[in-house]
């Protein structure tokens, strides 16, 4: 799956298309891209790069939680290459190339800071029984026009007409023929970057749009939705646009979520959640009661800052439970239609700010755990169940679902204490700066009365 070592053949590409620097790149725990810029040929020779260890944990405000999460002495690791991953970089003007690294620790094992260690570590649970997840991630985010004061409202760009789009458009092919130099150059970049996308459609909200990437390894898959988040931010600055995967951008308007679709195949390729005769397997329902189970749990990695909660608004297609059904999106969990091979569950949970790694290893984790332990699942919703009493089962805002993450063992089990620990310090971090703002709300209607 990871390829260590730069071939001939990359090396021979990067000198011809005389690529100057590389970008050795990865996601810290928001899923932003850090990392350092190497020279090209330094690259090639093998030259070492490290990082401080602590990059992984940076909150979304630019600090570090105490020394004591990542190391007293503030130790680096290793930025490790996985070759697997480089690429040109679409919006570079002087040729630079990219690669995704890994976190390595002195003691040569992966960092369980960082989230492609999460990710990776979970998947070696998985290898270890002879299974392999395959999934997809489904992305919607929204097009807005280029923005620099804060205080202000999105709005959305303006179109052929000079017309800004602000109801409800869903399935419209207008707005996208507007856009269609910002989504050519997107294209175009995916294709540059391995990105394998699937159908794309202007999504229910104002200049709102979802990309979804086609099934496939997770480990690819994670690197893919990292680096099309990365390009839709690129790409878009490029046409004067600010493409934003904030969970719920616009009051009153849909949010932006990151549906992940997940199956698991056997060593011959078989689709574990089904049995010989085309029926669901015992691990299918298994699978989706570790998810009933545990997804509460984990909920800041898929929900990751306090603005995530606000998407789970009822009969905004936003999950508000964990019940499963079929073909049904007033759940949390949704097994859509397919044939016995594709028999697949679908996590509604996370947002599009969700970390692409932290979110599919918490899925596939919580999945997982529902195998070996042979979790049952509730009976399957049928009908709509906005209302029913299993909306009390996910924890609505940030503060909750941190204590409610700390409550448990869960994160621990599957992701180590290191990590939960560190995780939830740069949750307090980020929560006592957003619980510290007075906004524009309170000035506007907490003036008369105090
Ligand atoms: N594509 C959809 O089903 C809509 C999802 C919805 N926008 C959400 O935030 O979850």
């Amino acid at each position: 799956m990871s390829q260590l070592s730069i071939t001939a053949a990359q090396a021979e590409w990067l000198t011809q298309h005389n690529v100057r620097d590389v970008e050795l790149a990865f996601a810290d725990v928001s899923g932003f891209p850090r990392g350092k810029t190497l020279p090209a040929q330094a690259l090639i020779k093998g030259q070492e790069l490290r990082i401080a260890r602590a990059v992984a944990i940076q909150t979304c405000v630019g600090e570090f939680p105490d020394y004591r999460f990542y190391g007293e002495n503030d130790p680096d690791v290793v930025l490790r290459p996985d070759f697997a991953t480089l690429r040109p970089v679409p919006w570079a003007k002087t040729p630079r190339a990219l690669v995704v690294c890994d976190n390595i620790d002195h003691d040569g094992s992966l960092s369980p800071l960082a989230p492609r260690s999460a990710l990776k570590n979970i998947l070696a649970r998985y290898q270890a029984r002879g299974w392999t997840p395959v999934v997809a991630p489904e992305l919607e985010f929204y097009i807005f026009a280029a923005h620099a004061d804060a205080d202000q409202p999105y709005q959305a760009p303006a179109l052929r007409t000079g017309r800004r789009e602000s109801g409800f458009d869903a399935f419209s092919f207008s707005t996208l023929n507007d856009l269609e130099p910002f989504f050519d150059d997107l294209y175009r970049a995916c294709t540059q970057l391995g990105i394998d996308t699937d159908t794309y459609v202007h999504e229910m909200g104002p200049s709102q749009f979802e990309i979804n990437l086609k099934h496939g390894n997770a480990l690819e898959l994670a690197d893919q939705t990292f680096l099309f988040k990365y390009a839709l931010k690129e790409i878009g600055y490029q046409h004067g646009l600010n493409v934003v995967c904030m969970a719920k951008p616009l009051s009153g308007q849909p949010g932006s979520s990151m549906h992940l679709h997940q199956s698991v195949v056997d060593g011959q390729g078989n689709n574990v959640f089904s049995l010989a005769d085309g029926e669901a397997s015992p691990d299918f329902f298994h699978y989706i009661g570790g998810l009933q189970q545990y997804l509460p749990h984990l909920m800041p990695l898929f929900c990751p800052s306090p603005n995530s909660f606000r998407r789970f608004v009822k009969g905004l297609a936003a999950p508000v439970n964990v019940s499963w059904g079929v073909d049904n999106r007033s759940v949390g969990i949704r097994v859509p239609v397919s044939g016995p091979a594709a028999r697949r569950v679908e996590n509604r949970l996370p947002g599009c700010d969700a970390n692409p790694y932290l979110s599919l290893a918490a899925s596939l984790g919580a999945g997982l755990l529902g195998v070996e332990e042979k979790r049952s699942p509730t009976e399957a919703a049928v009908g709509n169940v906005f209302n029913s009493d299993d909306a009390a089962t996910l924890p609505n805002t940030l503060d909750a679902a941190c204590a409610l993450m700390a409550a448990h063992d869960t994160a621990k089990r599957l992701f180590g204490q290191a990590f939960t620990d560190a995780y939830l310090a740069v949750k307090d971090i980020e929560l006592s700066h957003y619980h510290n703002q007075i906004t524009a709300w309170e000035r506007q209607y907490l003036t008369t009365l105090a």
